[in-house]
Parts: C-alpha cells; structure tokens; sequence
C-alpha cells in the first residue's frame, strides 16, 4: 500500500467551492506529481454511468448535468457504502504514489472514519464553508431529499476540523487562509 505523508480530506456542501479550493491547494504545491486530488465520487459516477448509459465525463464537470441524476446516484451509492462503508475509499486511494492526497468530497462520518483508522497520523480534515447566498450565486437551488440528506449534512456534526475555510466573496481572503493549511503541508514535506 502507498503510504502518503500527508491526506487533507475536504467535505462542505454542493457549491461551496471544494473542487475549486482543492485546485488551488494542488497548484501551489507544484501540481499534480506532487499532491494528488481523489475524488470518492469518481468511481461512483464511472460506474453509476456505465449502469445507466450515460457520459461520465459530464458527471465530473460543475455544470447542471450531474444535478439531474444526483439523488438517485446518491441512492445507488448509499447501496454500495450500506454493503461496504469502505468500498469507495478503498477504490480511490489505489496506487497513488504522490506524497500528498487530497480527498476533495467525504460527506459521511463513515469517509472521516475509514481515513483516520488507516492513515491515523497523516490525516487531517478541512471544512469549506459558504454562505447560502454564496452558494445561491454559483448556482445552488435547495432541493429537498438532498440538500437535507446525508450525503450533504452528514457531517454538520461531530468532527472537530483542522481548518475551516470561508469562501465567501465577500468574507475572509481565500489567499490568507489556504496558506495556513499549505504551510503545515510545507512543513511535513520539509518544502
Ligand atoms: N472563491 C471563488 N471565486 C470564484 N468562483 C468560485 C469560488 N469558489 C467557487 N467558485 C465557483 O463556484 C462553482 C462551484 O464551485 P465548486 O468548487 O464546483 O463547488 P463544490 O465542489 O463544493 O460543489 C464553480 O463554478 C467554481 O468555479
Ligand atoms: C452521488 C454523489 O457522489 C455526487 C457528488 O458529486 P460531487 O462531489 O461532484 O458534488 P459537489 O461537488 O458537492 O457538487 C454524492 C454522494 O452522496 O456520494
């Protein structure tokens, strides 16, 4: 098994800016041969797209596309974690040779769990926070059966984060609080 020196896992909810935190991070720590972004989505949607017929691709982007099938790939997903609350973990973290991964979406305690356990003294947990107009702005619409279900509340509660992150347009500069979290990186990798 890979053993990584440092795993950052990022939950927050849709449109709180995640992806666009995570690349961000990536970028100022050289790229993608030294941090490696896993998503636990990814294989969900391959493998949910290839059920359904549908392109796996546009499942990844930002756009509506992946809107309209999110419930039910939750529901298909919770089947697979309900079997095996490790089997996406465990498909994500796979020959990753980078020393530094970021786990881009844990929703469920069972995600935080499942990191801490395997990778207890590398792993640490950083929340993006956004307000709901922030998020109204770039597109987010409440929907009930996913805006109040687990995969997006599953972890309001219980975990004690590293960093909490505010990306708001008009809150805290986003430069000044990355670069807390990438000096700590920094430091482990003796940058
Ligand atoms: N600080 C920001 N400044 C500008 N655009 C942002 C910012 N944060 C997020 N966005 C944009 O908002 C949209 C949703 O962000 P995204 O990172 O995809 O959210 P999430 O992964 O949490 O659902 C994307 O189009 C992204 O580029
Ligand atoms: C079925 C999902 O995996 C879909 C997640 O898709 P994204 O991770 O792309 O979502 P956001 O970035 O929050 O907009 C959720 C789950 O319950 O596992």
């Amino acid at each position: 098994m890979d053993s990584p020196k440092l795993i950052l896992l990022f939950s927050g909810k849709r449109k709180s800016g995640k992806d666009f935190v995570t690349s961000i991070i990536q970028q100022r720590l050289g790229g993608s041969s030294v941090c490696a972004i896993l998503r636990l989505s990814g294989p969900l949607k391959e493998q949910y797209a290839k059920e359904h017929g549908l392109d796996f691709r546009r499942l990844l982007d930002a756009s509506g596309y992946k809107e309209k099938f999110r419930e039910d790939m939750i529901r298909w997903g919770e089947e697979k974690r309900n079997a095996d609350p490790g089997y996406f973990c465990r498909l994500i973290v796979r020959d990753v040779p980078q020393p530094v991964w970021i786990v881009s979406d844990a929703r469920r305690r069972s995600d935080v769990e499942w990191f801490r356990c395997r990778y207890q003294l590398q792993t640490r947990t950083v929340r993006v926070q956004a307000s709901e107009e922030s998020r109204r702005e770039r597109g987010w619409v409440y929907t009930a059966g996913i805006d109040d279900a687990e995969s997006e509340c599953g972890l309001d509660q219980g975990v004690a984060f590293d960093w909490t992150i505010s990306n708001d347009s008009d809150g805290p500069l986003l430069e000044e609080q990355l670069e807390r979290v990438l000096r700590v990186v920094r430091d482990c990798l003796e940058l």
